[in-house]
C-alpha cells in the first residue's frame, strides 16, 4: 500500500494550487491537499520498510509541507492570491529535500 497514491494527488493539487485563477479555486485545491497531505502523513511509505525512527522525521517533513499550504491558504483568504501562489514554490523545495532523505 504506502503512500503512492496520496503522493499523485498531492502533485495534481500542487499543479492546481499553481494554476488556481480565482481565491476559491487556490482555497478548495489547498483544503484538497491538507487533506491527503493529513493522509500521508498518518501512514508508512513502503520505502522506509517498517523503520518507526525515520517514520519520525517523514511525519515531520509533512507537516512542514501541511504548515505551508495552510500559510498560504490564509494569504488567499486575505485576497493575497500572487503571494499565496508564491509560496507554493516552497512546496517543490520541500517535496526535493524530502525526497532526497525518503523516497
Ligand atoms: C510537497 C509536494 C510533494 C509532491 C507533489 C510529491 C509527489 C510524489 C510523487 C509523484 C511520488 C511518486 C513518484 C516518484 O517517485 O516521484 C512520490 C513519492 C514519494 N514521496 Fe512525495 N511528494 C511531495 C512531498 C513529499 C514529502 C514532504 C515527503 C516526505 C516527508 C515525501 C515522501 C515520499 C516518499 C517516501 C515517496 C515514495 C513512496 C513509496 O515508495 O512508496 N513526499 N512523491
Amino acid at each position: 500500500n504506502g503512500v503512492m497514491m496520496e503522493m499523485f494527488q498531492m502533485k495534481r493539487q500542487l499543479n492546481e494550487l499553481t494554476q488556481a485563477e480565482s481565491v476559491e479555486a487556490f482555497r478548495a485545491s489547498a483544503k484538497n491537499f491538507i487533506e491527503v497531505s493529513e493522509k500521508a502523513q498518518a501512514t508508512m511509505p513502503a520505502s522506509l520498510d517498517g523503520d518507526q525512527s525515520r517514520f519520525v522525521g517523514y511525519q515531520k517533513g509533512m507537516q512542514e509541507v501541511i504548515d505551508v499550504v495552510k500559510q498560504a491558504d490564509s494569504l488567499a483568504e486575505q485576497g493575497k492570491l500572487d503571494e499565496a501562489k508564491a509560496l507554493t514554490e516552497k512546496l517543490n523545495d520541500l517535496r526535493k529535500q524530502y525526497h532526497k532523505e525518503y523516497k
